[in-house]
């Protein structure tokens, strides 16, 4: 084995910079490019880009469609940053947040010619950063020895896409007592995926049997519910309800999914929120930002599970997409146990979205 990163800690790094507003480079056989986060790119950095060559946006079909422009790539659209735009036009188009003040992003050139996998494996890595999901693309042959001089993160383009794909291996890093309100025979399990990457954990109430379902839940992180006691969800009613449920029983597994906002990060998040304000619901919301409904991955909760022992669960849900993802990933539910807790008047326009457009069980 070589001392050097895999593909897998490559991409990891590349978040990093990318949060950084650094950019880095892909290489793929239809052309190198160099790809910045939109969200993050300076004025300065985009000027100098701008100097090398024409600028590309790269946006989701989901974005382009709320801002009413053909989305020629199917899942994606390439739109031509027009010269000297800058950084606030960049902005503008990757970030709702002034859609209502400012409605008219257009016209825009669309780039339809050469292949969108540079495109398509840059949307993927900013939108693994938690970040706005789009980017800007500098197609550019000298991209492989900027890097040299620049020092700047090298990646291919096909094995981003594959990797992105691909299931995270976890391995368990610790587990110890923990005795909680709830129950005093509670243990916290840590797991953490091979490329370094966000930790995952595991709260396990009594002594389960592994050779019989467990009662489970999947539970994805919500700094808001969880911790504030937002009224805007029903997560930490969900949180509790689910350990009390457990504790009553004398034995559980809940995970506890470090997914916040169905994968898109606290900022992305508080984004949707404040396009909530403005009178869209929680679905559409992630569609303006340019998300699909739920970016969750949930072969990771399987893994845990897997890792544990357990091959079949009683989980506590009312959304059947995470009975599907359980049993298309090799853990049979065999049992669906109903967690309806925490309706308030704030959230039950939510709650009311997700029975309507994400097919949740009332
Ligand atoms: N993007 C987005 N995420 C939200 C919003 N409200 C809550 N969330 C997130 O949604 C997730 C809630 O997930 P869960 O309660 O585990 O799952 P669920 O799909 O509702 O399914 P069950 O609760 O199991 O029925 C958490 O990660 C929250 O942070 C919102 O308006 N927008
Ligand atoms: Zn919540």
């Amino acid at each position: 084995m070589t001392l050097g990163p895999d593909i897998a800690e490559r991409m990891n790094r590349a978040r990093a910079d990318l949060r950084a507003g650094v950019p880095v480079v892909l290489t793929d056989p239809a052309g190198d490019a160099l790809v910045f986060a939109a969200e993050t790119v300076g004025p300065g950095r985009l000027t100098t880009a701008e100097g090398i060559g024409p600028l590309i946006l790269a946006i989701t079909n989901r974005r382009a469609e709320t801002l009413r422009t053909p989305a020629y790539d199917g899942d994606l659209a390439r739109v031509a940053v027009p010269a000297g735009a800058g950084a606030g036009w960049v902005r503008a188009v990757a970030d709702p947040a002034s859609d209502l003040d400012a409605p008219m992003k257009g016209p825009f050139r669309h780039v339809r010619t050469g292949s969108a996998a540079v495109a398509r494996a840059a949307i993927g890595l900013v939108k693994s950063a938690r970040l706005l999901p789009a980017a800007v693309i500098l197609p550019h042959e000298g991209a492989l020895a900027l890097a040299m001089t620049e020092g700047l993160t090298v990646l291919s383009g096909p094995e981003v896409l594959a990797a992105l794909g691909a299931p995270v291996a976890l391995h368990p890093v610790v587990h110890a007592r923990l005795p909680m309100s709830v129950s005093e025979a509670g243990r916290l399990h840590v797991f953490r995926p091979e490329d370094g990457g966000e930790e995952h954990y595991a709260v396990e109430i009594g002594q389960p049997a592994r050779d019989r379902p467990v009662l489970a839940r999947l539970h994805s992180a919500c700094f808001t519910g969880d911790l504030l006691g937002s009224l805007k969800c029903d997560c930490g009613p969900q949180l509790r309800g689910a350990l009390a449920q457990m504790a009553a029983e004398g034995a559980g597994v809940l995970l506890y999914l470090n997914q916040e906002g169905r994968g898109i990060g606290l900022a992305n998040k508080m984004r949707a929120y404040s396009l909530q304000d403005q009178g869209f619901d929680t679905v559409e919301a992630n569609h303006r930002l340019g998300f699909e409904d739920d970016e969750r991955d949930f072969r990771l909760g399987a893994a845990i599970l897997r890792r544990m022992g357990f091959g079949a669960v009683r989980l506590l849900t009312n959304n059947p997409a995470k009975i599907r993802m359980m049993e298309a990933n090799g853990i049979e539910v065999a049992e669906r146990v109903p967690l309806k807790v925490g309706k308030t008047a704030h959230n039950a326009g939510y709650l009311a979205t997700k029975a309507a457009k994400s097919g949740h069980l009332l």
